[in-house]
Parts: structure tokens; sequence; C-alpha cells
């Protein structure tokens, strides 16, 4: 049973379509990137999945039961980490996160135990006596997260965490985030980052204008694209040798050389991995010297590009 069921969410604003429609699953232990550009509604998105904005249509289920946020069940599931920080800035970490156990009503000696427990999760251990004020922006952002894991939720909503972080910091939230995934935690992880969705999710929805144009693994949006893998080859002497060779060779669709690169020659298959042995043994048997192989994969903004006509980065 999925951690999280998200079935047709939908919110207007006025004549305008926010979201709509939105459906999704996430299962225990699995990272769920919703990616989209700015607007595209992730952000109202999560709102109504957490239940902090009413939604106009559709249903959310975690744990498999209907959430609202007046339902302490479900809510006790869900760490929501909102891209506004919510901290006080003149005590420490431990200070922090003390307030935010006495709010939830855990006893001291659970408390203790949970703080260190976050602490280290977001690897801010060593400074968790410094007034939050000497933090950079990207430490305040994993004590945020800190705070979103005191309660050990099932399920954990993070809203873009690592816009404007310091790559230190952004490092540190991603390896959190896979740790806790590692650990049976279901992740809903919103970006506009093309490479953290790519590095971070098991599975990616694309959301644009509101409605969810496709979703998968990078390697099932890849391949909704038509565009084949690419496999790059450096050849000794003259590149027009390596041409009709590779053309003849199976699996490959279409060769081309490419512009101003000395002895570089492409070859386009369905798939590189799958295709590579063959390939390299008609490029032996047709007498090609190969200096180096290379293997491209489109990525997810040919995907974006694909599907919306539009580039993920404007
Ligand atoms: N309170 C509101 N009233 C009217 N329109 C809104 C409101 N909040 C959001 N919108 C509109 O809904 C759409 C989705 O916004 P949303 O903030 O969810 O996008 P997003 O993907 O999270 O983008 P961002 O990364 O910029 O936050 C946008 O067109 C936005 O202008």
């Amino acid at each position: 049973m999925p951690v999280l069921e998200v079935d047709n969410i939908t919110k207007l604003y006025g004549e305008s379509v926010a979201v709509d429609t939105l459906s999704f699953t996430i299962d225990q232990g699995e990272t769920y990137g919703l990616l989209g550009p700015n607007g595209a509604g992730k952000t109202t998105a999560i709102s109504m999945i957490v239940g902090v904005l009413d939604r106009d249509a559709g249903q959310v289920r975690v744990g498999g039961r209907p959430h609202s946020p007046a339902d302490r069940r479900s809510k006790a599931l869900i760490g929501y980490v909102p891209q506004d920080l919510a901290l006080y800035h003149d005590i420490s970490a431990r200070e922090n996160l003390r307030f935010f156990t006495k709010l939830y009503g855990m006893s001291r000696a659970a408390a203790a135990r949970e703080i260190e427990r976050v602490l280290e999760a977001v690897g801010l251990a060593d400074r968790a006596d410094d007034a939050v004020r000497t933090y950079s922006g990207g430490m305040a952002r994993r004590l945020n997260i800190a705070i979103g894991l005191l309660h050990r939720p099932k399920l954990l909503i993070l809203d873009e965490p690592t816009v404007g972080v310091d790559p230190q910091s952004r490092n540190a939230i991603l390896a959190s985030v896979r740790e806790l995934a590692g650990e049976g935690v279901a992740i809903l992880y919103t970006t506009h980052y093309m490479e953290e969705a790519e590095r971070l999710c098991d599975r990616i929805g694309i959301l644009d204008g509101g409605r969810l144009r496709a979703e998968g693994t990078r390697r099932e949006l890849v391949g909704l694209v038509g565009e084949h893998d690419q496999v790059v080859f450096k050849v000794e002497g003259d590149p027009a040798h390596a041409v009709p060779v590779l053309e003849a060779a199976p699996g490959v669709g279409r060769v081309q050389r490419v512009e101003g690169e000395d002895g570089e020659v492409v070859a386009f298959v369905a798939d590189a991995r799958a295709a590579m042995t063959e390939l390299m043994a008609a490029v032996a048997a047709g007498g090609v010297a190969v200096r180096s192989v290379e293997v491209r994969e489109p990525d997810l903004e040919a995907v974006f590009l694909h599907l919306t006509g539009r580039a993920l980065r404007d």
C-alpha cells in the first residue's frame, strides 16, 4: 500500500487553474520528485496535500486513510518542510528543536534522543549550540528539515529545499534525503533543478501549468522523447571510414559525423548499454581503430522540451 495517494486534486484561483486533477502515489522508501518551472503549481499541490490549503476537488490518503489536517493520526505520519523558515534566530538549533518537542508533547527522554538523532541526520550536530543567527542560509534550511523529522514521519514533504543554499548544505540535504529514504521514509521532493531530480528521485512527475505531463523513472521519461542514446566514437584516421561500418552495425539507427570534432562519429542507438558489446565487435571487424568511446543519454531537459515545447530553465 502506498504511503501517499494523491487522487485528482485541483485548485482554482478565480478563472485560472493552479493545479489540475493531479494524481500520483509514493511507496515506502521511495523518493518522488515533482519537477517543474516556477509557477508550475508545486507549492500549491504540496499545500493541498499537507492540508494547509483547501482543495477544490480530489482526495489525499496518507497511510491508507483519508487525510485532513484535523485528523491527528494521518497528520502524525507527515513531516512537512515548507519553503519559508520558521525558526527562532536568537537561540541555538538545539533550543529551537527543544521548543518543537514541547509543542509535540514529547517526554524529556524522547525529546533528548530525537533531537540528537535529527541533528545528526542533517549534519548540524557540531553547530547545535550556536545561535541560529550565525548560520548560513543553507544551515538554517537544514535545521528546518530537522524540525520536520522530530516526530519520525513516514512521509517527508520538502518544498524546494535547496533553493538559494550553499553547495555544502545542498550536498548535506541531498545526502540526508537519501539516507531517510534508505530507512524507509517516503519522500515527496519538489524542485525546478533537473540535476537534483535526476540524482535523487526514484520516480519523477513533470508538472507544468498545474498538470502532470508525464511521470516515471528517469529512463522511462527519457524514453518518451524517442531520442536515442548517443555512442560517441573517437577514431584513428579518417572518420569517414567509420560511418558505413557503424551504419551496418546491429541496433544502430543513424550515424553522424560531428562538425569540427576531429575523428568523432556518433551512433544513435535505442539502448547504449544493451547494444555496446555488439557495436564494439562490429567496429573491430570493420577495421576501425577506436581511441575512445563515450555514451551520452538524453536528459530530462530534453523531455521537458519535448512535452511542453519550452525549456525548463527560462
Ligand atoms: N494565492 C494565490 N492567488 C492567485 N494565484 C495564485 C496564488 N498562489 C499561487 N497562484 C498561482 O498558481 C500558480 C502555481 O503557483 P505555485 O506557487 O504553486 O507554483 P510553484 O511551482 O510552486 O512555483 P514557485 O517555485 O515559483 O513557488 C501560479 O500561476 C501562481 O501565480
